[in-house]
């Protein structure tokens, strides 16, 4: 496994693998890996012929009084974990190696991404499709795997890769979850005891309105009920937003169905805000 921290570096490493036009896989992440992000290392491992994980905390998709600073960073023990899934190349590129000067041109995909997490965040999605286009360029990858998790970030950039003709193939991968139901985030390690004791109940809301789902209920604002009466009966959470959208435009629904549709959830606990989502698909299928 190569550690490459500039853009030539890895074009360079990379000039092999497309000489040979063999598949590459691209897994962004913002490190502080865990099991979440092997799982699309794994996917890529086994769909490309070289695998590349790029580890940047990318500053323009923060606002100002959010996270950066505290992000949780561990590039050693991130290596080590790339090095055991049999990742090729760790693409971890410093700030002023991705922006060497204040860029002027940005990517922003007009109807995902001032809505929903982009209300709360703004310009955070034109950060997210600016840098991942800015990777999509340096890498020039076959495929890239992005996790359900972030549901929001994944439409928006299935959507950027249509309307550009990019040639990247955009891969979602569930979201992998600890034993008790919490998604797996990187910013779960910042959670103290109580919040993280208190965190699956995310979880338990979503899976509790999709049993009503399951059972026939159909209308939005019960749904929502249940989901939001699940979370407000955790006194150390403090729910953020609860959305029922249609899964594509990410718009409001009426009623679910036939057209997936997805909860998202967002809450704050202490210091810390955390997302979570849930499919609700009918049976009639698309
Ligand atoms: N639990 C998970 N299941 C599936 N994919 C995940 C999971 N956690 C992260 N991912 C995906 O990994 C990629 C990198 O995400 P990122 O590095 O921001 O990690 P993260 O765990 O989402 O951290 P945080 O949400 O705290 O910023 C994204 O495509 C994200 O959706
Ligand atoms: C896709 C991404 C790596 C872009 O910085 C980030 O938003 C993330 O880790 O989800
Ligand atoms: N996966 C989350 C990226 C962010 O919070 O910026």
């Amino acid at each position: 496994m190569q550690l490459i921290t500039t853009l030539s570096d890895l074009r360079e490493a990379l000039r092999p693998a497309r000489r040979a036009e063999a598949a590459i896989g691209l897994v962004p992440t913002m490190g502080y890996l865990h099991r979440g992000h092997m799982t699309l290392v794994d996917r890529a491992r086994a769909e490309n012929a070289v695998t590349v994980v790029s580890i940047f905390v990318n500053p323009t998709q923060f606002g100002p009084n959010e996270d950066f600073a505290a992000y949780p960073r561990d590039l050693d023990r991130d290596l080590e974990l790339c090095r055991a899934h049999g990742v090729d190349l760790v693409f971890a590129p410093d700030v002023r190696e991705m922006y060497p000067q204040p860029i002027e041109t940005h990517v922003e995909v007009e109807s995902l991404s001032d809505l929903l997490i982009g209300r709360q965040r703004p310009g955070h999605f034109r950060g997210v499709a600016t840098v991942v286009t800015k990777l999509f360029n340096i890498a020039e990858p076959t495929r890239a795997y992005f996790g359900e998790k972030d549901f929001q970030q994944l439409a928006v950039v299935r959507r950027m890769v249509r309307d550009l003709s990019m040639r990247v193939a955009i891969v979602g991968v569930p979201t992998v979850r600890e034993a008790d139901g919490l998604a797996m985030s990187s910013r779960n390690v910042r959670l103290s005891a109580e919040e993280r004791q208190a965190a699956p109940v995310l979880h338990r809301g979503l899976a509790a309105a999709a049993a009503r789902f399951a059972d026939g209920e159909r209308d939005v604002e019960r749904l929502l009920a249940t989901l939001t009466a699940t979370i407000g009966a955790e006194p150390s959470i403090a729910l953020v937003s609860a959305d029922l959208c249609d899964s594509a435009t990410l718009r409001p629904v009426e009623r679910v169905g036939p057209a997936p549709a997805v909860l998202l959830v967002t809450a704050r606990l202490g210091a810390v805000v955390l997302i979570d989502q849930m499919e609700l698909v009918t049976e009639e299928g698309p």
